[in-house]
């Protein structure tokens, strides 16, 4: 990605504040939902009610740990590779993320915008859904997000970890995590996959065919590629390519950050109870819905 230092600066400073604040003190709730005090403030959220997205803006929706640097490395590409512009990250990527001023520097922004979040979709700020901004959604399965969400946590030296594993199940079952529940996460955006304007896309179905993938978000967001930009393009975007590049890309969280991009990583950490209890919520929450079929947790989340 271009110009990390300001994005590699925001990492580092959240990091920073990361290493004074006890896991107990880590969150604040803002509209029932808990955030991390070290990325989000709620006097950002206020300033973000103003927010005036444009039409062109690239939205990229995701619960934590979905794969949304990976999005926003392909997205960042395919400007590169349409306009020959390197796409500068003047702020933090995460829309909500940030000082409350950011959205008043960001209205001299260039466009395409590039806004990810992870904000539930009843979040969002309206002038999204007003200007017709696109919205890509990413899902990736309930247990490797779970996973990867933990280690993440457990081994970035300057983030609060969880006396276990099984503690940090339990909390992420009850949404006591930062950006809440997935559950809810899920639930809220059932309703709103197939409106105008919102692409969905799975973290499993990308790793299975990342060309594929990529030539669906480009197609999505109107991007004009030849078919040897699409390859070129997703060869710069696996794992271990991303991966290779993280300290140059993200700083010293980078290699925490890509960690292993894998597929069923779930099962060398849940044990037959906790499977059993997310079975049991997925079917609570999700069996029967749209979003259910689409996540295709039988093939992803069962032994
Ligand atoms: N190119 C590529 N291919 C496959 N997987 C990838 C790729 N890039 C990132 N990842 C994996 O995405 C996980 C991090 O998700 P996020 O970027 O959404 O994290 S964050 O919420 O913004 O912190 C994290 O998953 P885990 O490795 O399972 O922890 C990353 O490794």
């Amino acid at each position: 990605m271009a110009n990390k230092s300001k994005f590699i600066d925001y990492i580092d400073e959240a990091l920073e504040k990361s290493k004074e604040t006890a896991l107990s003190r880590l969150f604040f709730t803002h509209q029932g939902i808990p955030y991390p005090i070290t990325m989000c403030t709620s006097e950002t959220f206020q300033a973000l009610d103003n927010f005036e997205a444009r039409s062109n803006d690239i939205v990229l929706a995701s619960y934590p740990k979905c794969g949304s640097n990976w999005i926003l490395h392909i997205i960042s590409e395919l400007i590169f590779a349409e306009s020959n512009k390197k796409y500068e990250y003047p702020e933090f990527p995460i829309l909500e993320c940030g000082d409350p001023e950011k959205y008043q520097r960001m209205k001299q922004f260039p466009s395409p915008r590039i806004l990810a979040t992870h904000l539930h979709y009843d979040k969002l700020p309206g002038s999204i859904f007003k200007n017709k901004a696109k919205i890509l959604v990413i899902f990736r399965n309930p247990k490797d997000t779970a996973v990867s969400f933990f280690h993440f946590h457990n081994d970035v030296p300057d983030i609060p970890s969880y006396g276990s594993w099984d503690e940090f199940f339990r909390q992420f079952m009850k949404g006591q995590v930062s950006w809440g529940s997935y559950f809810d996460f899920a639930i809220n955006w059932n309703k709103h996959l197939d409106d105008e304007n919102v692409k969905f896309i799975l973290y499993e179905d990308l790793k299975k065919n990342l060309t594929a993938g990529i030539k669906q978000i480009a197609e999505f967001f109107g991007f004009s590629l030849t078919g040897e930009q699409i390859q070129t393009i997703s060869a710069q975007s696996t794992f271990q390519a991303m991966r290779a590049k993280s300290q140059e890309t993200h700083g010293a969280v980078g290699p925490f950050l890509f960690r292993k991009g894998e597929v069923g990583d779930w099962k060398n950490l849940f044990s037959e109870t906790q499977n059993q209890e997310m079975d049991e919520k997925f079917k609570q929450c999700l069996a029967g819905t749209s979003l259910g079929a689409k996540l295709k947790y039988e093939s992803y989340c069962h032994p």
